[in-house]
């Protein structure tokens, strides 16, 4: 049991933890990736909660976009000394989730930490990563990533930023030479940073060798005035994630050394060669890192979101379910556990999932620095699904979360609106979804023409080698991993047999790939999907542990198994690998699942081991006393200082003092 039991909590809350059947602690410490983890997190969180520096002066909504930005980076200044002076390193404690919350709605400094200073670990060679780095770690230099531009976010090869080497004076000249060139997104551009890591063509005698990466400098490092030649803004408001300080960057004929070209994977030599790198998408490594990190940053979002609606979901009571009974609480409603309990079973799985591809990570960059690059295309594929399918599974969580809070959950006192705006982004950055899954179609279609060809398939695509065949009826979760095989590979199959007829009918290949792309789309999807189930059944076949939470993570997988055969019943019929009665078998053991897991819902979301100051919403509340605190959030409201607000007196009276001319 908890440490958490003990805590004051409405009645409806208290009946629901002691309903609890299983060690909520060690479903924390799994998640978390341990004991020692936990109590890592634990120690790390109150070091954060007794700062007073993290208490906004007033409820962010309520300030200025200037006086917003200006809090979040007071606080995330501070952190960088606090985190200095308790000798912890800043992005430890920035992936940890002991951080969530400090920062409401964005932090100016994340892309330094998590996009700009892996770029330049990533990218650049021993000895430029030996200044750059010594002048990172004594704060000298805070950068961004900057690569998208007005007219260019998905097609890198379109940028129009250009790099010209001069080998008279040995420095490249950077320039923006379209208004359609200016850098736009980067975060912390605007007004943080002094460098950036910027993406443009590089030029050396007249021949453009695509995009490369340069360290360029920005501002002053004394002054922080933009340089002669660079000119810095900030984009604007935007749907959220206004304090990080998105910016735009303008350069005219600038000039950087030579060695300011990232060089650990292609050189501009002194006198102009061009030494080409090891593989051609190299430069896109940073990308491939951020997407594995999304992957994981998605799935706490959904975390958070879910533990509000569950909570609130056992303190809200509405309507009848049986005439004249007492209003039941809204979580025991049938259509309200299978908005709720399907989320939970999705975070397991994203869990799951980005633990695994952190790994490939890992395991494949260990042997690209080897010189091995044969793994690459495989960790592009993967990376690119599982950063498309966490970023839209969350946020469409997020949003069925916040409607199953009902009017509430329209409130900014409720955190939806941040959590959502805060997730959907991931649906657009780092790799626009829709075509990250195609990078992925263009994998699988590639893996399936090499098996017809006779050639074995290895890894996440193995199983498109040949035609699986599941045995008709076996509904354990392996006989459904053999039906989501069958199912994915009769997709995969159709999609390239289709734009084979579309070609033989005289279409060149690219139009009949664009003429298929609906097809291509499902063809990823699923095949992503089918690794995320897979990865949920093989983990928690793994597990250790006791039963109890054995009990639960096996009905959370099967949920998320039944749920998705259920919503793609058509890919499955369409195969042959399920029947029509399969499908009822299942849908029926889905329903019949909320009900095993209803009662457990309220521990489940607690092993998340979010603090109030976490959630920051007045729905997801520990002791779930809702309504006082939506009424004291209200109070806060600036409109209500006073009575008779100014605008009455400018506008409402004069208008009430004139009357209608004409009648209505
Ligand atoms: C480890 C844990 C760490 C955790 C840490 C971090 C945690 C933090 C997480 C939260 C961070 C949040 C902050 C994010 C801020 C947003 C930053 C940005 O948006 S920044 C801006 C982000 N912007 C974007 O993401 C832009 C998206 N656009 C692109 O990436 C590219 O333009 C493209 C991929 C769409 C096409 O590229 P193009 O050159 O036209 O290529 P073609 O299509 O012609 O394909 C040719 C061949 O290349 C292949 N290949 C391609 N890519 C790769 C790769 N990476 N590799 C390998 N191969 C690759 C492809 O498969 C094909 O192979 P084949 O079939 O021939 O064998
Ligand atoms: C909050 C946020 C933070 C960001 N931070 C950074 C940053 O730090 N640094 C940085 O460099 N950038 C950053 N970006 C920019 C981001 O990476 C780009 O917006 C993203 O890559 C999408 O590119 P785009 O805006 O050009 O969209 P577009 O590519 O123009 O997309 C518009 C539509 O066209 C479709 N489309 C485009 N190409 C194809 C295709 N080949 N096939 C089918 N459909 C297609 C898309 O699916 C989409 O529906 C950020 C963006 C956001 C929202």
């Amino acid at each position: 049991m908890s440490s958490h039991e003990t805590r004051p909590c409405v009645p409806d809350l208290k009946k629901e933890r002691l309903k609890c059947d299983f060690n909520v602690e060690e479903l924390t410490n799994l998640i978390d990736g341990g004991k020692e983890k936990t109590a890592l997190r634990r120690k790390l969180r109150s070091v954060i909660s007794s700062e007073s520096a993290y208490i906004d002066p007033i409820p962010p909504e309520y300030m200025s976009h200037e006086d917003q930005f200006s809090n979040e980076l007071r606080k995330t200044c501070h952190t960088a000394m606090l985190m200095n002076k308790q000798n912890i390193d800043i992005k430890t404690l920035q992936l940890s989730k002991a951080y969530i919350g400090v920062l409401k709605d964005g932090d100016p400094l994340w892309v330094h930490y998590h996009v700009f200073i892996p770029s330049i670990t990533g990218q650049s060679d021993p000895e430029q990563q030996k200044i750059w780095m010594e002048k990172i770690r004594t704060w000298k230099i805070f950068g961004t990533y900057a690569q998208t531009e007005l007219g260019h976010g998905t097609f890198l090869r379109g940028l129009e930023t250009t790099a010209t080497y001069d080998r008279e004076t040995r420095e490249f000249i950077l320039n923006s030479p379209t208004i359609t060139a200016t850098k736009w997104w980067p975060g912390g551009l605007g007004h943080t940073v002094n460098f950036a890591a910027v993406m443009a063509q590089l030029y050396v005698g007249g021949k453009c060798y695509g995009p490369h990466m340069f360290m360029v400098q920005l501002r002053d490092e004394n002054t922080h005035e933009s340089l002669p030649g660079v000119t810095l803004g900030e984009i604007g408001p935007r749907f959220g994630l206004n304090t990080n300080g998105n910016g735009f960057l303008r350069f005219d004929h600038y000039r950087i050394p030579r060695r300011n070209m990232l060089m650990k994977h292609a050189q501009v030599l002194e006198d102009g060669t061009y030494v080409k790198p090891s593989h051609s998408k190299l430069s896109y490594g940073t990308m491939v890192r951020v997407r594995v990190g999304i992957v994981r940053d998605t799935c706490i979002q959904l975390q958070q979101a879910v533990t509000i609606a569950t909570r609130y979901s056992a303190v809200r009571h509405q309507s009848e379910l049986i005439p004249g009974e007492p209003e039941p609480q809204i979580l025991d409603y049938q259509t309200q556990q299978f908005k709720i309990l399907p989320q939970i079973s999705s975070v397991f799985a994203l869990f799951f999932a980005a633990n695994s591809v952190i790994d490939a990570y890992y395991s494949v960059t260990a042997q690209m620095d080897l010189g091995d690059m044969s793994l690459l295309p495989e960790l592009h594929a993967l990376s690119s699904g599982l950063k498309a399918l966490s970023a839209s599974d969350a946020s469409r969580g997020v949003e069925i979360c916040r409607l199953s809070c009902g009017g509430h959950g329209y409130l900014a006192s409720s955190n939806f609106p941040r959590l959502y705006t805060q997730t959907t982004c991931a649906i657009t950055y780092e790799g626009e979804n829709t075509v990250l899954w195609l990078q992925v179609a263009r994998y699988i279609i590639k893996s399936y023409r090499s098996a017809q060809n006779g050639n074995n398939l290895k890894h996440s695509v193995s199983y498109l080698s040949k035609q699986p065949r599941p045995v008709r009826g076996d509904l354990s979760n392996n006989g459904l991993l053999e039906a989501f095989k069958a199912a994915v590979f009769k997709l995969v199959s159709d999609t390239e047999g289709r734009i084979q007829r579309v070609c033989a009918k005289g279409q060149n290949y690219h139009m009949a790939w664009n003429q298929c792309s609906l097809q291509l789309l499902k063809c990823a999807e699923a095949h992503t999907r089918f690794y995320v189930c897979e990865q949920f059944v093989r983990k928690v076949e793994m597990a250790k542990g006791t039963e109890n939470v054995k009990k639960i993570l096996k009905n959370l997988c099967r949920l998320y198994l039944t749920h998705h055969v259920s919503v793609n019943s058509g890919d499955f019929l369409k195969s042959g690998s399920l029947s029509q009665n399969d499908i009822a078998v299942l849908e029926e053991e889905m329903c019949s699942l909320l009900e095993v897991l209803r009662p457990q819902a309220v521990s489940i979301v607690d092993a998340f081991d979010f603090d109030d100051g976490q959630l920051n919403s007045c729905l997801g509340c520990w002791d779930g006393d809702v309504y006082q605190r939506l009424y004291d959030e209200a109070l806060k409201s600036p409109l209500n200082k006073t009575d008779v607000p100014e605008a009455y007196y400018k506008y409402l009276r004069p208008l009430m003092q004139v009357g209608l001319k004409s009648s209505l």
